[in-house]
């Protein structure tokens, strides 16, 4: 099947270094050895996306990369592996001490992604449910420490499994912040920034950098229902600013036809590009926002920008988060933490295995808080 889109498009190159990192290599050229003989400018990183794309369908075949349940590029997990990966990503449970001596005497600011992070995954994204234990941690936490959720999802799909009313939320992975309002000029001064009011009729600032690309989101999540229709599994979920094409229900043998009508459409909008998350493809706008500009705004937002005693917690599971890791991990400014239970190469500074570890983390906050 040939995968091709045009050369030079903006659409993956998002999709390359996601899954060049994925597979923990160093360099495009280790990507695919099939690839060296094809490709005869290496430095065309277009040809390697689309490589990258073709050796992802294929990958079940091969011998060195395994797939797992979610990601197919992942390295096979065994407790040995993960062992030698946590001495690079130490649990945040076993260095809770280490992380808390360095909190002392500042403010913490969590942000906390949803899938994966706060609810496990599973198969159908609209039964993502968060468990009543995680719902009480997170509202205990936020008791504590001004606390937000940035996700992938609408921020109304989120807020929904959430239903925490004491939170900030931005969905669209930070292309839709809701935040409370304050003086700062880089808030307020920021283009598509507006005042609005919130479910409870509170006033907040409403901050949407991809509002004109809005129509151009509803057109392509239609084409996309309609062209995936035939595909047993496969769905289409409109996140707002952005639209997710899931494939964790198709046949493995299906994957490469799910992935063909996304570059198809995706070749008719140049302002659109390509990422890869769990099980998913993820359409969006192609400005410069992300998860970890999402985290700066809100920290602007929160008034706890520029401080020297404010210490930025993120934890999150996916390549999304890795933005915000990056922002915390580059200033020095805070900790990444990763949440998997198999080994990948990250921004983050620690790690947790899963949810459930997540949960107990939270709640060891609290209570160090609470007893300080
Ligand atoms: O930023 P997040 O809150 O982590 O959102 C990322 C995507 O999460 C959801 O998909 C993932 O979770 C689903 C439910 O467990 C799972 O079925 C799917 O395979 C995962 O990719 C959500 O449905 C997407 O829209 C988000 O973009």
């Amino acid at each position: 099947m040939d995968l091709l889109p045009s050369h030079n498009s903006p659409v993956l190159v998002d999709y390359i270094s996601a899954n060049i990192s994925r597979f923990g290599l160093s360099s495009p050229t280790a990507f695919s050895s099939s690839l060296l003989l094809s490709s005869p400018n290496l430095g065309n990183l277009d040809d390697v996306i689309v490589t990258g794309l073709h050796d992802y369908v294929t990958a079940s075949s091969s011998p060195t990369v395994k797939l797992n349940n979610d990601s197919a590029f992942e390295f096979d997990e065994t407790e040995n592996t993960y062992r030698k990966w946590m001495l690079k990503y130490p649990s945040a449970i076993s260095s809770f001490e280490k992380i808390t001596n360095h909190a002392n005497n500042k403010r913490i600011a969590l942000f906390l992604d949803y899938d994966g992070t706060l609810s496990p995954i599973v198969n159908d994204p609209d039964c993502a449910f968060m468990s009543n234990a995680m719902r009480s941690t997170v509202k205990h936490v936020a008791e504590y420490f001004p606390t937000a959720i940035i996700s992938g999802r609408s921020r109304d799909k989120v807020y929904n499994f959430v239903g925490l009313t004491e939170l900030y939320y931005a969905g669209s992975h930070g292309m839709d912040i809701m935040g409370p309002v304050n003086k700062s000029k880089f808030v307020n001064d920021h283009p598509n920034c507006i005042r609005s009011t919130d479910k409870q009729g509170k006033e907040v600032n409403m901050f949407q950098p991809a509002s004109k690309f809005l129509p151009m989101i509803n057109e392509i999540f239609i084409s996309l229902n309609e062209n995936t229709k035939g595909i047993n599994g496969a769905k289409v979920e409109n996140n707002k600013f952005c639209v997710s094409v899931h494939y964790r229900l198709v046949d493995r043998k299906n994957w490469p036809i799910v992935s063909q009508i996304v570059l198809d459409i995706l070749k008719e909008y140049p302002d659109l590009k390509l990422t890869h998350g769990r099980k998913v493809l993820e359409i969006r706008p192609i400005i410069d926002w992300n998860k970890g500009k999402a985290v700066q705004f809100l920290l602007e937002s929160l008034e706890l920008s520029n401080a020297d005693d404010v210490l930025p917690i993120y934890i999150g599971d996916d390549r999304t988060d890795e933005d915000a890791f990056k922002l915390l991990r580059e200033g020095n400014r805070g900790y990444g933490i990763l949440v998997s239970s198999i080994p990948k190469e990250s921004n983050a500074f620690y790690s947790l295995r899963d949810p459930s570890e997540v949960m107990y983390f939270l709640k060891s906050l609290v209570k160090w808080k609470s007893s300080t």
